[in-house]
């Protein structure tokens, strides 16, 4: 993967004979085996009391690579905890087996066994495939394919959606009598349980009636808050762990000190005692994640487009510009107003955002941030927007975040979006046309009031002219 330097060439491959961590034996299984996973819900499992208990398989989503760089070294990597104050390393030891998702035999095979207990997900935001009502988008091309692969089971095609396959696993439990689970959704979601029991719902429903049915009755959908800013890694990352661990570990995650982890629901088969690392388990969870996906989520998109149009690359560079830095604190005023104030200790927890963001150590892109826009900003401006103009306020801050985002859409190339094509075909028209047709990718109600159109229109033209931000 890298241009090994030749001071680390001649260092072993990190592996379980490298360092000897036992594995559990497979009671989870995760789809979506991206940095965040590894940074956060497989650590949790690691500093679970019991976590000799639980070893995780987990799937990855689009391309094998992340699973073979994995497998080739027994599951292990290391997390490097970056702070002003230095890095520290941690070797993690919980997945126990790193699987191509396109290797649905085995997804099925796993998810069907009964020592299964958890499902858990970080497949991204657009994966849901949810369309701007909120339901799944049975129109989308590869939700389409997979509905027709479903239907036909003699055919020997196999969906290619994540939610194809958890629907296929789900009716091989089913078949197998294997009994309840527990599907916990990771992503950056509101409600994110309840959109992922709606997705998986939508899917099986059209599949088989008496399969929805099962899954309503066995499947629980567990919502959570999570939080650990987590960049892709880089090479220099892998040279660092290289030169600091004295193993080669081809696949290193980088990630802040702080973690958060807030849970609620019904775990009908067991989980770990992952309270024992710190999360938490709550049961209303509506407030903790309108927190974060507001105040963090919210910031990171604003400073995403914002910063990108005026020439920063990462959140620690964008946040040290005046102007993007004032643009956040007014957006978290907005927030601020709709959230219930003491118990979530808003004036701290903003307080600790500014130092997370100011990491300048974890180059966290700008441009990772930026994708998939239209489904981020229905979750992370679309809310305060509507909570700020039902107060009988204007907003605005809220509306500077998509304003910034639909003059984004203008110039950046290669655009990753689930709305890609209409985003481009919006950026075809000129004027008054182009942004409704950009808002109502984002969310049609927006359209319907002229007075947010008048405003959002406003201050991109403002954007327009030098990334004006006032
Ligand atoms: N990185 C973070 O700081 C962070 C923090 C909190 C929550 N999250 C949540 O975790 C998600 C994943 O973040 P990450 O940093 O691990 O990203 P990543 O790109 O490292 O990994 C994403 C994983 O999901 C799969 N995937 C991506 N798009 C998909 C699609 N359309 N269909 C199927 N599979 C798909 C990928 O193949 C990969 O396995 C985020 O979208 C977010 O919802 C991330
Ligand atoms: O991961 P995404 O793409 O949903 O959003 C980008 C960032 O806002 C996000 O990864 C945050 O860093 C993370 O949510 C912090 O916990």
């Amino acid at each position: 993967m890298s241009n090994e330097p030749e001071r680390t060439a001649e260092l072993p491959r990190l592996s379980r004979s490298v360092r000897p961590i036992a594995k559990a034996p497979v009671r989870i299984v995760h789809m979506g085996l991206g940095a965040f996973h590894r940074s956060h819900q497989a650590w949790y499992t690691q500093h679970a009391g019991d976590a000799a208990e639980w070893g995780i398989a987990s799937f990855t989503g689009r391309r094998p690579d992340a699973a073979e760089v994995l497998s080739a070294q027994d599951g292990l990597y290391t997390v490097v905890e970056r702070s002003d104050a230095g890095d520290s390393f941690e070797v993690i030891g919980s997945i126990v087996e790193a699987v191509d998702g396109a290797d649905v035999e085995r997804f099925v095979e796993l998810v069907s066994a009964p020592l299964t207990s958890l499902i858990t997900l970080t497949i991204t935001e657009a994966a849901y495939r949810l369309g701007a009502d909120g339901k799944l988008d049975s129109q989308a091309p590869d939700v389409v394919a997979d509905l027709a692969v479903l239907a036909d089971a003699s055919a020997s095609g196999k969906p290619t959606t994540p939610l194809g396959r958890l629907v296929v696993g789900l009716a091989a439990r089913r078949d197998a009598d294997a009994g309840p689970l527990a599907v916990v959704c990771c992503d950056n979601l509101s409600n994110n349980g309840t959109v992922a029991r709606k997705a998986v719902m939508g899917m099986a429903k059209a599949f088989d009636a008496g399969l929805a049915a099962w899954i309503d009755a066995n499947v629980s959908f567990v919502s959570t808050s999570v939080d650990r800013i987590t960049p892709r890694t880089t090479e220099a990352d892998i040279d660092a762990v290289a030169a600091a661990c004295g193993y080669r570990d081809e696949s290193p995650v980088v990630a802040e000190p702080f973690l958060n982890w807030v849970l609620s629901g019904d775990f009908p088969a067991g989980r770990p005692h992952w309270e024992d690392a710190g999360a938490v388990f709550v049961d209303e969870i509506e407030p903790y994640e309108n927190r974060k996906l507001w105040l963090l989520n919210g910031a990171h998109s604003l400073l995403a487009y914002a910063g990108q149009l005026r020439g920063h690359k990462t959140v620690a560079e964008a946040l040290a510009d005046d102007s993007c830095r004032r643009a956040v604190e007014d957006f978290w005023d907005e927030a601020a107003s709709n959230l219930p104030g003491e118990d979530l200790r808003i004036h701290e927890y903003r307080a600790a955002l500014l130092e997370r963001f100011g990491n300048s150590r974890i180059a966290h892109h700008l441009a990772q941030i930026a994708m998939d826009g239209s489904t981020k900003l229905r979750m992370r401006a679309v809310p305060v927007l509507r909570a700020e103009r039902a107060a009988g306020r204007s907003g605005q801050a809220a509306a500077r975040m998509i304003a910034a985002w639909t003059a984004y859409t203008a110039t950046a190339t290669g655009l990753q979006d689930p709305q890609a094509a209409g985003i481009a075909a919006a950026n075809l028209l000129t004027g008054r046309a182009r942004l409704e047709a950009l808002l109502g990718l984002v969310d049609p109600d927006l359209v319907e009031d002229r007075a947010i159109v008048d405003l959002v229109e406003g201050l991109a033209e403002s954007f327009a002219a030098a990334g004006n931000l006032s």
